[in-house]
């Protein structure tokens, strides 16, 4: 038999598959089928289609403009609510992490800081979108990313406010690095997870496109073993469209039944497009135990918005149209017109 590159990741990926294809649905595929195929008729079940759908995970549609595909949006919207359900059910409480600043970074195990606070660290491949996933939580810029594979090369550490440390890792399984180096931030990645006392949760991060690599495999194989509980988050959501997102996570989720310190549900996020980012903030604050003190935050700047838009109604007209009354553009007939919208609906 001519044995290619194809013919192995075949023979590696079609136990998974056909294991999968059989839970979900009942029956066995036949081995003729390519990857690919095999991949389409796995079923996933509503409720992560819904989520999907729900949290504006998987690759964006084509931008509609015309109020005639606007309405074709809507009616497929309500088509599918009736499939899955209700998609509103899914909504995010606004909740905000407290300022991130960069504090310690760490080559060796002596520079690691002192253990004061709980802390969250993220881990994954070369290049899986790490730093990029910790700016979208904190909502800021203050880690830097790179479309290159190798870009953060120490342990370095966040301060959340006072109330906990996000930890970014060096990727593991990345080729381009000499084998030396390699092994030395493996090294320094295991001496972290296996002795840090305050570490609270083990995130690994796995692309959406790809799925658990052998890379991935060989890593979370080492945290079983060491009895370290850590769970999944499927990244790069917008780049998946939506049915082949549920797909992978049925899959992943079906992998991770044979880990047993894996949580079995695998968060599904796009830092990109910041979908799924409350969602995994909320798990992060029930984790760390700030999630009253973060709704307290967020309940008083909604009241503050509040009445910021109440204040600024009360501004009165003159006072509005007085920066465009030199000149009456159609900006001055647009805030005339709103004005008198406003204050018909306050009647
Ligand atoms: N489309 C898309 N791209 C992303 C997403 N997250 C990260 N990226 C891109 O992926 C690339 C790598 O991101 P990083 O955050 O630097 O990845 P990393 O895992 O920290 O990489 P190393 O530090 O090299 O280990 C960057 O070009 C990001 O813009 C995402 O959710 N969607
Ligand atoms: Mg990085």
């Amino acid at each position: 038999m001519h044995i290619t590159k194809f013919t192995i990741a075949k023979t590696r990926l079609l136990p998974i598959l056909t294991k999968t294809l059989s839970s979900v649905t009942q029956s066995k595929a036949p081995k003729s089928l390519s990857n690919r195929q095999l991949f389409r008729q796995i079923l996933p079940p509503h409720e992560t289609l819904r989520e999907i759908e729900a949290l504006n995970l998987g690759k964006p549609r084509k931008r509609n403009s015309s109020p005639f595909k606007k309405k074709v949006n809507i009616i497929e919207r309500k088509k599918l609510e009736r499939r899955l359900g209700d998609l509103t059910l899914e909504q995010e409480e606004r909740l905000e992490l407290p300022h991130l600043s960069f504090f310690a970074g760490a080559k060796i195990p002596t520079s690691f800081p002192p253990e004061r606070v709980q802390e969250l660290c993220f881990v994954g491949r070369s290049n899986v979108g790490k730093s990029s996933l910790i700016n979208a939580l904190a909502d800021t810029t203050v880690v830097r990313t790179s479309d290159k594979p190798g870009l953060t090369q120490q342990i370095n550490f966040y301060a959340a406010g006072n109330m906990f440390n996000m930890v970014d890792m060096p990727g593991y399984g990345f080729a381009y690095v000499k084998d030396e180096e390699r092994l030395k931030w493996k090294e320094l990645i295991e001496t972290y997870i296996s002795q840090r006392k305050t570490l609270k949760r083990i995130f690994v991060i796995i692309d959406a496109r790809h799925g658990l690599k052998i890379a991935d495999k060989e890593f979370i194989s080492m945290l079983d073993r060491k009895n370290i509980e850590f769970q999944i988050i499927l990244t790069k959501c917008d780049m998946v469209v939506a049915p082949d997102l549920a797909r992978r996570h049925t899959i992943v989720k079906e992998q991770l039944q044979v880990y047993k310190n894996a949580i079995p549900q695998p968060m599904m996020v796009s830092a990109r497009r910041k979908a799924g980012i409350y969602k995994l903030r909320k798990l992060l604050l029930t984790i760390i135990g700030g999630l009253e003190r973060a709704r307290e935050v967020a309940n008083k700047k909604k009241e503050q918005r509040l009445a910021d838009i109440n204040n600024k109604s009360k501004t009165p007209l003159h006072k509005i149209l007085k920066k465009f009354t030199n000149k009456k553009t159609p900006r001055y007939f647009y805030e005339k017109r709103k004005h008198e919208k406003k204050s018909l609906k306050k009647k």
